[in-house]
């Protein structure tokens, strides 16, 4: 089959090197927005010479952000291509869009690597719903923030080194802003907690809290008391919603989590019979997520089902009855965070059982007071 490629960058260059050679998928067509000479005869400027070649039968969009994106994976479906994408902004915000727009056009919507980069996540999820419930999903879903983390863990490093490093790397997003704050993971846990719960969870409705203001002090303290620092999601079926949350999290040294090196990401589901099935690989770079884009295109040559889900039902977020203690650090504690303190950690302390979804909004609101205030749930 042939693939029109829409961006060849990081991941795209993978798709192209992954084809290379192979007689059951060609890229015959690429879009670019500046000059290629490197693509030579594959370039094209103009998305009208892809959607309307009928030679082409599977579009493949790895260009990133949400326009034209969102523009262009409809055009493609349209004009009756499958469509591949990486791209977990455009799949998270326009979700009932684009898998409704992909039913009524008869054409597949596969999006594999957008969660977990190369680890066979959505694929697996689909699966488990064929035979069980799923009532819980989550874990290390971003490859940059890992990256971070595990290189802050082995020594002293500086943050603003150490993400330079993961955008070498391929890892970070092009505003790499969306890794470190959260909005990365909050997108796959959108898609990943749509798939397993049947639902239509907005991404802005999950509370979240990213790693920007980690500092090495945080790191010591952790170690001195026997835990590492991850950037951890969650997404629990809930009565009348679904409970999501994304923020730092403590797990013992001795938890899998823990043990996670690199851009690596562990993601786990828990089936109501068969229990819990871990998934563990490269979270982001050039050919893990390539992999998967281009085992999308083989499932569709081969005839594989269209989207990894049938059902949806609008679910609100619902994070109240979920509670647990925290580390804080701020310069300026107000009378809640004093009510609630138990403990002190070096510049940190320690809560008592606190709400998730009152943490995250404290915490959130805390940070335009004190714009280094750092927090983290405890396992
Ligand atoms: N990198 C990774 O590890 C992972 C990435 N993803 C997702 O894959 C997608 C691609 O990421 P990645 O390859 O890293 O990003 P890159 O920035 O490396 O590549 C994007 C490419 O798309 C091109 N592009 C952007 N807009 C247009 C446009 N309007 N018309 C034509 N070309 C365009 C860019 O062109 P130019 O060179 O001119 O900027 C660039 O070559 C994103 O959605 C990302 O979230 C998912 C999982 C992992
Ligand atoms: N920026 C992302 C890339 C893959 O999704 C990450 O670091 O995980």
């Amino acid at each position: 089959m042939n693939i029109g490629l829409l961006g060849c960058g990081v991941v795209g260059g993978g798709i192209l090197d992954f084809c290379a050679g192979r007689e059951d998928l060609t890229v015959t067509k690429v879009l670019v927005r500046r000059p290629r000479p490197d693509l030579g005869a594959l370039a094209v400027t103009d998305i009208a010479d892809i959607v309307n070649d009928e030679a082409i039968g599977i579009v493949a969009e790895v260009m990133g952000g949400l326009h034209p994106a969102y523009e262009y994976i409809c055009a493609a479906m349209k004009a009756g291509k499958h469509v591949v994408t990486a791209n977990k902004a455009v799949i998270s915000a326009y979700y009932p869009e684009l898998t409704g727009l992909a039913r009524e056009c008869g054409v597949s919507l596969r999006c594999t690597a957008a969660v977990g980069g190369g680890i066979p996540w959505l694929t697996n999820l689909e699966r488990c719903k064929r035979l069980d419930s799923i009532c819980e999903l989550g874990g290390i879903m971003n490859g940059t923030t890992n990256f971070i983390m595990d290189a802050m863990h082995a020594s002293p490093v500086s943050f603003p080194e150490i993400l330079k490093q993961a955008q070498e790397l391929g890892y970070a997003e092009a505003d790499p802003s969306a890794d470190i704050d959260g909005d990365d993971v909050r997108r796959k846990l959108t898609i990943s907690a749509n798939i397993a719960f049947d639902a239509l969870v907005q991404e802005e409705d999950i509370p979240m809290f990213g790693i920007r203001t980690v500092t090495d002090g945080d790191i010591r303290a952790f170690k001195a008391h026997g835990f590492v620092c991850k950037l951890l999601a969650t997404a629990k079926a809930a009565e009348g919603g679904v409970c999501a949350f994304i923020e730092p999290t403590l797990v013992d040294s001795h938890d899998l989590e823990a043990a996670v090196p690199k851009n690596f990401n562990l993601i786990t589901y828990c089936g109501e019979k068969v229990g819990r099935h871990s998934f563990f690989g490269q979270g982001a770079g050039r050919y893990p997520t390539a992999f998967n884009a281009v085992e999308d295109c083989l499932d569709i040559v081969a005839g594989k089902p269209g989207f990894y889900t049938q059902a949806m039902k609008p679910a609100p977020v619902l994070c109240g009855g979920e509670a647990h203690p925290y580390y804080v650090r701020t310069a300026c504690p107000d009378a809640f965070l004093q009510s609630v303190t138990v403990e002190h950690w070096g510049d940190g302390v320690v809560t008592a059982c606190v709400s998730v979804e009152e943490m995250l909004r404290w915490g959130r609101a805390q940070l335009d007071k004190d714009p280094g205030c750092f927090l983290a749930g405890i396992r």
